[in-house]
């Protein structure tokens, strides 16, 4: 694609030019924005970046909004940068109450600046005007329905009104969850936060997490509530030797070693590894850190492991809306597979009777669920200790027959919580 200099008439050109290539990356080149977002923000003023992101973020959130409220003017879909621009434009007007004008000059002007687009710039005026008009329109339509690839097997495996109390929670966003080093109560009143049932602390409100109190002082961690629930069933104890197969950036590495139990934290990758080590170092803990392939590990045996296994996110969906347009699912049962490998290969590091705490953050029956039917079936003596799943907090009847599932219209009222799967497994 050909880029033009920006137009120095246009006020505010530059985080949505680099909000448009953020889409464009998302939904045209299929990456994720946590891949593409410090090179594409790099060339903005610090509160610029943050616009950028914002927008693009947001944008995604409300996407199929965006298309609802543009469909009755759009005879056949424009090339997707356009189409991008459009999105962006409508998000601004109907959900971030900015003023038309500006906004239909800027995407006009973002259009013209791509050689290959800028003939779609009457389409784009034409388009943003029209709904300029019918702005109230936005508020009355659904919540942001996820796009049908996912929408799908989430029907097949909760029903629709559970699918759509679940797009209704991902529109909302996520808040801010903070895991305490030792001093829940004393966290939670240097951040103004409140302690949710199973421990964790809520902060409400848009923060910077490193002007927060305690951040520099290690007292806290980011993790959302859900994904705190693993490392507190699996319960480590002093001296208890454990590994956490899969531990990168390391939030449940770091609840674990805060137990005092011995703890290894294993992952493939070493760019990921460097952020564990950054952790343990600001919060004052302590693990052996190695890199190097779950499959190959061929150390313990351990008393514990923790298998927090890659899969494909879709718990996380409300803090990354990206996920469902830069995906499309084909890689999915590379990955279910791959879950299967390591849950036997993590058995066969256990002592025995030692326990495995498997999860993923995923809303897929075939991460969760499935791999417990499928892994009781390939190991005979292997059991699922349900009763270590009743911890403080859990509400029984997010226990079913092979694990804990949270989801994220759990918790509604507060705030609500990432979809996690966790389940504990026993070897005799
Ligand atoms: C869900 S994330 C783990 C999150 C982490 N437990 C936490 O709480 O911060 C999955 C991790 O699996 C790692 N991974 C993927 N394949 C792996 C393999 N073959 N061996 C070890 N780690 C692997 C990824 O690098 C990624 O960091």
């Amino acid at each position: 694609m050909t880029m033009k200099t920006s137009s120095p008439k246009v006020a505010g050109l530059d985080p949505r030019r680099v909000a448009l290539a953020l889409l464009d990356a998302v939904t045209i080149e299929k990456r994720l924005l946590s891949e593409v977002l410090t090179k594409k923000t790099a060339v903005l003023a610090f509160d610029d970046r943050a616009r950028a992101q914002r927008l693009a973020t947001e944008c995604l959130r409300f996407m199929d909004r965006c298309d609802r409220m543009l469909g009755p003017y759009l005879s056949t879909l424009p090339a997707p940068h356009v189409m991008n621009a459009l999105r962006l434009g409508v998000y601004e007007m109907c959900a971030a109450g900015e003023a038309s004008h500006g906004v239909v000059n800027a995407y006009v002007s973002l259009v013209k600046e791509n050689a290959t687009a800028a003939h779609f710039k009457g389409l784009v005026n034409a388009v943003l005007r029209k709904v300029s008009g019918e702005v109230a329109k936005w508020e009355t339509l659904p919540a942001p329905m996820m796009p049908k690839w996912l929408r799908k097997p989430l029907i097949a495996d909760f029903g629709k009104a559970t699918v759509a109390a679940m797009e209704v929670a991902q529109a909302k966003g996520a808040p801010l969850d903070l895991s305490a080093k030792a001093n829940v109560a004393a966290v939670a009143s240097a951040t103004h936060g409140t302690v949710l049932p199973t421990g964790s602390v809520r902060v409400e409100g848009a923060v910077q997490v490193t002007k927060l109190a305690g951040f520099d002082a290690g007292d806290w961690w980011v993790q959302d509530a859900a994904a705190a629930l693993p490392a507190r069933v699996l319960a480590a104890q002093v001296g208890e030797h454990v590994l956490d197969m899969c531990a990168a950036p390391g939030g449940k590495t770091m609840q674990i070693a805060a137990t005092g139990a011995d703890v290894t934290a294993l992952d493939i990758s070493e760019i990921r590894m460097r952020r564990v080590s950054e952790n343990l170092a600001r919060c004052g803990l302590s693990a052996q850190v190695v890199v190097g392939d779950a499959l190959e590990y061929e150390g313990g045996p351990f008393d514990a492991i923790l298998l927090d296994a890659p899969c494909t996110a879709t718990g996380t969906i409300r803090r990354h809306p990206d996920l469902p347009y830069a995906k499309d699912g084909s890689d999915f049962p590379s990955l279910f597979e791959l879950q299967e490998h390591m849950i036997d290969r993590a058995l066969a590091l256990l002592k025995p009777g030692g326990r495995l705490v498997y999860c993923t953050c995923s809303l897929l029956i075939d991460e969760g669920e499935e791999q417990v039917r499928d892994a009781l079936a390939r190991h005979a003596g292997l059991t699922v200790d349900l009763e270590a799943l009743q911890i403080e907090g859990v509400d029984p009847e997010w226990i079913g027959p092979e694990g804990l599932r949270t989801r994220p219209d759990f918790w509604a009222d507060r705030g609500g919580m990432d979809g996690f799967f966790i389940t504990v497994f026993r070897h005799t």
